[in-house]
């Protein structure tokens, strides 16, 4: 088995993996975000990939999703755990929690978000009605509770444009809509990985409330960036702990 890990804002680097090889893989879709760090870590094969680049120089709605998925698939990778930044909706989904999510809502436009659309013969409609992978949810979970961390099971992932945050007005209808957490960059890459036949979860990361919960105070970069620390020292753990 071979697996793929997706860093977001706050991965840029998996600490630990004993890198064996960089890779520069070309693509019919262009460049992938970063070339793909290949290595070991705690027994698995891990093929890292730096979602908005090694220096983060690439805005969510600019991530090339199909270059990224297709090179994940090209080099034998069967698992994708998608590590991201969210900000929470609810109660559950305080500063700080992790979450593995299992629906989605996707607010997302302009983006390319199928590798079927070059078919001149066919017009292929994928299975999306429950957009992350069950084993590997499951599989998250439990190197959660090994790792003692305290990991929401589920949660409606809402994926918006970016890259500018929410207005307060945009969170009150996601919640009505009853999303949880919201992000920029969960779509369409777990579509694009149920394409390709990977077997694809996030682990979401909570960074703050989302625009106008909380306090009601704007959203500070600062705060934000000190919860994602304390967060992604979670996932390292957890990531530690997989069995
Ligand atoms: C305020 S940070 C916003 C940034 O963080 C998330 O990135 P990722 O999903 O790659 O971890 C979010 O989607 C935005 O791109
Ligand atoms: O509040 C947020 N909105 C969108 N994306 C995010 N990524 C981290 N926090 C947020």
């Amino acid at each position: 088995m071979s697996v793929g890990i997706i860093g977001g804002t706050g991965l840029t680097s998996l600490e630990g993996l004993e890198i064996t090889r960089r890779e520069v893989v070309r693509t019919p879709f262009g460049e992938p975000s970063a070339p793909l760090i290949h290595g070991t870590f705690r027994g698995h094969n891990i093929t890292f990939l730096a979602r908005h680049g090694h220096s983060h120089n690439i805005p969510p709605h600019q991530v090339n999703y199909r270059a990224n998925i297709w090179a994940l698939r090209h080099v034998g990778v069967d698992r994708v755990i998608a590590v991201a930044a969210v900000g929470g909706l609810g109660e559950a989904y305080a500063p700080r929690r992790i979450a593995i999510p299992d629906q989605i809502i996707d607010y997302t436009h302009s983006r390319i978000s199928t590798f079927h659309d070059q078919d001149l013969e066919h017009v292929t409609h994928i299975d999306f009605t429950y957009p992350y992978d069950a084993t590997v949810r499951e599989w998250l979970l439990c190197a959660a509770r090994d790792a003692g961390i305290d990991a929401v099971d589920g949660g409606t992932y809402g994926a918006t444009q970016g890259p500018r945050l929410e207005t307060a007005a945009e969170i009150r209808r996601m919640r009505q809509d009853g999303c949880d957490l919201v992000g920029m960059t969960g779509m369409p890459e777990a579509a694009l990985a149920r394409e390709a036949e990977l077997r694809y979860a996030h682990c979401a990361v909570v960074a703050n409330w989302a625009a106008g919960m909380g306090d009601g105070e704007e959203l500070s970069m600062d705060e934000i960036r000190e919860h994602l620390i304390h967060g992604m020292e979670a996932v390292r753990k957890m990531i530690a702990s997989l069995s």
